[in-house]
């Protein structure tokens, strides 16, 4: 930080990434009122190039790589993500400061006639791009026909609007955020569909020897999220993974110790490969690599390069 009194946030201009950039914003200034903090908005690859599926484009860090340009050049100080948008590895210079608490993990069902996946008809048109989502849907219900879907939720829900799907699937945590609770039509349990790494949870990057302003992060870290999320990580990781891949993971901190679900799946659901496992919770990234392994043991490695390959 140049100036002691003033912050600047990097974030994307998507209305959920302003959110996020604001919740930030909003507790900061409630902890040290006299601080000014100012918001850098700009655009990423990943809203740029909206035709294509994400695991097409190639390439981890989609939604992040330009606003790490910003903290590098000193243009923001800290910049705030979806954690399921952060790649493990950073650049030289930039670290993962706090995560913060988690708002709902699971996945929603979204639509304007069905209540839930349990009552969509036979051969019903369900929009998503994220391959963990396909392969877990298309394993419960073959008979679903899945059609790709991007753009930021906003967007996802007037193509629903439209007519164009007769469900589509979002995380509730980006809906809930931003006050569309209501158009959640029922959330789908973790063991229907194990979320992505992350996904729900606020992380903040900035630079490693920045250490004013990892004092001033430091009371927003959550201590469970963090352990949930280290281990989902881990795993993802040692998979080789970034959240453009049918792998889902998801911890839970239960009774001081972290109990960790993993998949990795076949796209068209045709096979799914499962993990599972605990430890103490100072173990949850050595939990997320055993993890892994067990999921590569079973061969999650052939689906995987197949679909990379793809
Ligand atoms: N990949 C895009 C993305 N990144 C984070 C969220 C939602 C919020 C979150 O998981 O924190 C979304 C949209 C979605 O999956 O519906």
């Amino acid at each position: 930080m140049n100036n002691k009194n003033h912050l600047k946030i990097a974030t994307r201009q998507s209305p959920l990434a302003l959110w996020q950039a604001n919740y930030v914003k909003d507790r900061l200034t409630a902890l040290y009122p006299d601080l000014q903090v100012e918001l850098v908005t700009m655009v990423t690859k990943g809203d740029v190039i909206l035709d294509t599926p994400l695991a097409k484009i190639g390439g981890k860090g989609l939604f992040v790589k330009e606003l790490e340009h910003a903290l590098l050049n000193h243009e923001a100080d800290i910049a705030v993500h979806s954690m399921k948008d952060v790649p493990m590895e950073f650049p030289q210079g930039l670290g993962l400061s706090v995560i913060c608490k988690r708002e709902d993990p699971r996945d929603a069902f979204v639509s304007n006639k069905y209540r839930s996946l349990a009552e969509l008809p036979q051969g019903a048109i369900v929009g998503t791009s994220s391959l963990r989502r396909q392969c877990q849907l298309k394993s419960l219900r073959p008979d679903l026909d899945i059609r790709s879907l991007r753009g930021n939720v906003g967007t996802r829900l007037s193509k629903l609007d439209n007519g164009d799907y007769d469900a589509i699937i979002l995380a509730s945590a980006g809906l809930i955020r931003l006050g569309m609770a209501e158009r959640i039509a029922s959330f789908i349990e973790t063991d229907v569909s194990l979320p992505a790494a992350g996904q729900g949870a606020v992380g903040i990057e900035c630079r490693v020897d920045d250490e004013l302003v990892q004092s001033l992060l430091a009371p927003l870290a959550h201590q469970e999220t963090t352990i949930c999320v280290l281990a989902e990580r881990a795993m993802n990781n040692r998979l080789q993974g970034g959240c453009q891949v049918p792998i889902g993971g998801f911890a839970q901190v239960k009774n001081g110790e972290v109990f960790l679900r993993a998949l990795v799946g076949a796209t068209d659901g045709s096979q799914i490969i499962r993990a599972e496992g605990k430890s103490a919770v100072e173990n949850a990234e050595v939990l997320g690599v055993q993890i892994a392994e067990d999921l590569l043991q079973q061969g999650a490695d052939k689906i995987l390069k197949s679909v990379y390959q793809d």
